[in-house]
C-alpha cells in the first residue's frame, strides 16, 4: 500500500494518455494528404522520405480543418515553405558566403574611413581646445575677406583653405580626423566645397567642427574669378 500512496504522485502522466497523443487519428490522414500532394508536385521527391516525420510535426498545425478541400492548399503552402528551407539548410555554406559578400558591401556603401589612433572626433574636439592657431592666423583676424584667387592658392599640407557656406576654413589640420578620409576631403581643397559638403552629409556642424579653423570671410565680389 505504500507503492500505491507513492503512484498517486505518478499518476499525473498516466501511460494511457501518453499513447493517445502519440496516435491521433487526424495525423496520419494529413499525412498522406499531403504526400499525394508532394507526388503531384514532383518537386521534392527525395525530401518526402525524409518529410515523412517532418509532416507529423507540421500536420497538427493544419489539422483543424477536417475538410481535405481545405487541408490541401494549407499543404501546399507548408510544403512549399518546407522545401525552400530544406534548400537552405542545404545551402547554408553556399548562402554563407554568399551573407558574407552583403556583409562586405555595407561598409563600402557608407565608405567611412577607421580613423587612426589618436584622430578620432573626440580627439579633434580635444585638439581644438588645446591647439592656439589651428587655422594659421599668426595673429590675424579671422574677419577680413578673402578672395576666391587666394583660396586657390592654398592647396599644399599645412594650409589646406576649403569655402564653406561663404567662409573660409584651414582644414589642413582636420584632413586626418575626417571621417570620410583624406582622399574626400582633399576634393575642397583650393575651392568652394559647400556642394559636395551637403552632397555628402549637410548634417554635419561644421560651423562648430571647423570654429577654430576659421580663416576668414570669402569676398563675395571675388566669385567667379
Ligand atoms: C570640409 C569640411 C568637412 C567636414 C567638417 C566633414 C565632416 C565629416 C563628418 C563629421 C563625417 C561623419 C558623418 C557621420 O558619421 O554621419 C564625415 C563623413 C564623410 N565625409 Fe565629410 N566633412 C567635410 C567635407 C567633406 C567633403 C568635401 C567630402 C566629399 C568630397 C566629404 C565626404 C565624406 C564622406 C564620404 C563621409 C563618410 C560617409 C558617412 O559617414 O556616411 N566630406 N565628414
Amino acid at each position: 500500500m505504500g507503492d500505491a500512496s507513492d503512484f498517486t504522485f505518478c499518476q499525473v502522466g498516466l501511460p494511457a494518455n501518453d499513447d493517445h497523443l502519440e496516435s491521433p487519428k487526424e495525423i496520419p490522414n494529413i499525412s498522406k494528404i499531403a504526400l499525394n500532394e508532394n507526388i503531384s508536385n514532383g518537386a521534392s521527391r527525395d525530401v518526402n522520405s525524409s518529410e515523412n516525420g517532418n509532416l507529423k510535426s507540421i500536420g497538427p498545425g493544419a489539422s483543424p480543418s477536417n475538410n481535405n478541400c481545405d487541408t490541401i492548399p494549407q499543404k501546399l503552402k507548408l510544403n512549399e515553405s518546407v522545401t525552400p528551407t530544406v534548400v537552405a539548410t542545404k545551402g547554408d555554406t553556399v548562402n554563407g558566403s554568399q551573407g558574407q559578400k552583403t556583409t562586405m558591401k555595407k561598409p563600402a556603401v557608407r565608405a567611412k574611413v577607421p580613423f587612426e589612433k589618436g584622430y578620432s572626433q573626440m580627439d579633434w574636439l580635444k585638439l581644438t581646445r588645446t591647439d592656439p592657431d589651428l587655422a594659421g592666423l599668426k595673429g590675424r583676424s579671422n574677419r577680413r575677406l578673402i578672395s576666391m584667387e587666394e583660396v586657390k592658392k592654398h592647396k599644399v599640407e599645412g594650409s589646406i583653405w576649403t569655402v564653406l557656406k561663404g567662409r573660409v576654413y584651414n582644414i589642413s589640420p582636420y584632413m586626418k580626423f575626417h571621417p570620410g578620409g583624406v582622399d574626400m576631403l582633399m576634393k575642397a581643397a583650393g575651392k568652394d566645397s559647400t556642394a559636395l559638403f551637403n552632397k555628402y552629409h549637410a548634417w554635419v556642424n561644421f560651423e562648430f567642427l571647423l570654429e577654430k579653423c576659421l580663416v576668414g570671410v570669402l569676398d563675395d565680389n571675388s566669385q567667379g574669378t
